[in-house]
């Protein structure tokens, strides 16, 4: 693939991080940094904190100790993070098209029209169909075309590939991998490392 810069320099950083809600602690002193071009791989067992983490990161949740920072985010070139939860925050009763427009009015059509989107993850052909009515696995795809309508450098990914057959995982991978190759980054949260086999892994323990 050819390597094209077209996002700033970007890096998300974080030093002495402790995560958690509230009283309850999760992890402590977890420092990492991650810059364009390169991905982060989450894992660890289920309730270790990685969609906390993810949460934290995005500004979505204090943190408990400890610093996050994005450098190199202009704010004159708009909101930097996409974070994606593990649900899918699909209406039901809105079109397939009309929930890609909602998300493009709300976060900037700066990527792909929204029927090139759905081209994209494979829902061409669904595009006047209620959302509600997808599979599972088609309302995975949906959230990664939200991915591709309004183009931001930080992918903050709570299990993208939940849900998604063998060509799915292959479409992910190939859309992180371009994604990086435009100078982009991601971390992802995720227990399939299907496809992501060349990205570093911060492990979180839940007995840390
Ligand atoms: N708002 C909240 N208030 C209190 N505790 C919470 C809250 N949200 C999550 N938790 C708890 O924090 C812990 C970590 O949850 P989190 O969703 O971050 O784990 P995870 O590593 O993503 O797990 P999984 O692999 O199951 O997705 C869990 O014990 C969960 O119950």
């Amino acid at each position: 693939m050819t390597q094209r810069q077209v996002y700033p320099q970007i890096l998300v950083k974080a030093e002495g991080l402790a995560i958690g809600h509230g009283e309850t602690v999760l992890a402590r002193n977890l420092s990492l940094s991650v810059g364009g071009g390169s991905g982060l791989l989450l894992r660890g067992p289920n309730g270790a904190g990685k969609s906390t983490l993810l949460l934290t990161l995005a500004g979505l949740l204090p943190a408990l100790a400890g610093r996050v920072a994005l450098e190199g985010s202009d704010a004159e070139d708009g909101p930097a993070l996409h974070h994606c939860g593990h649900k899918n925050a699909v209406r039901p009763r809105l079109s397939v098209i009309e929930t890609l427009a909602f998300w493009a009015a709300l976060n900037g059509t700066t990527g792909l029209v929204p029927q090139a989107a759905l081209e994209r993850v494979g829902l061409g052909r669904m595009a006047r169909l209620d959302a509600g009515y997808l599979s599972a696995g088609q309302q995975r795809r949906l959230v990664l075309a939200r991915l591709l309508v309004s183009r931001r450098p930080v992918w903050l990914l709570d299990e993208p590939s939940a849900a998604l057959d063998a060509q799915g995982h292959a479409l992910l991978a190939a859309l992180v991998d371009e994604h990086l190759a435009a100078g982009g980054l991601a971390i992802i949260a995720t227990h399939d490392q299907t496809g992501f086999e060349n990205l570093s892994t911060l492990t979180l323990d839940r007995a840390a």
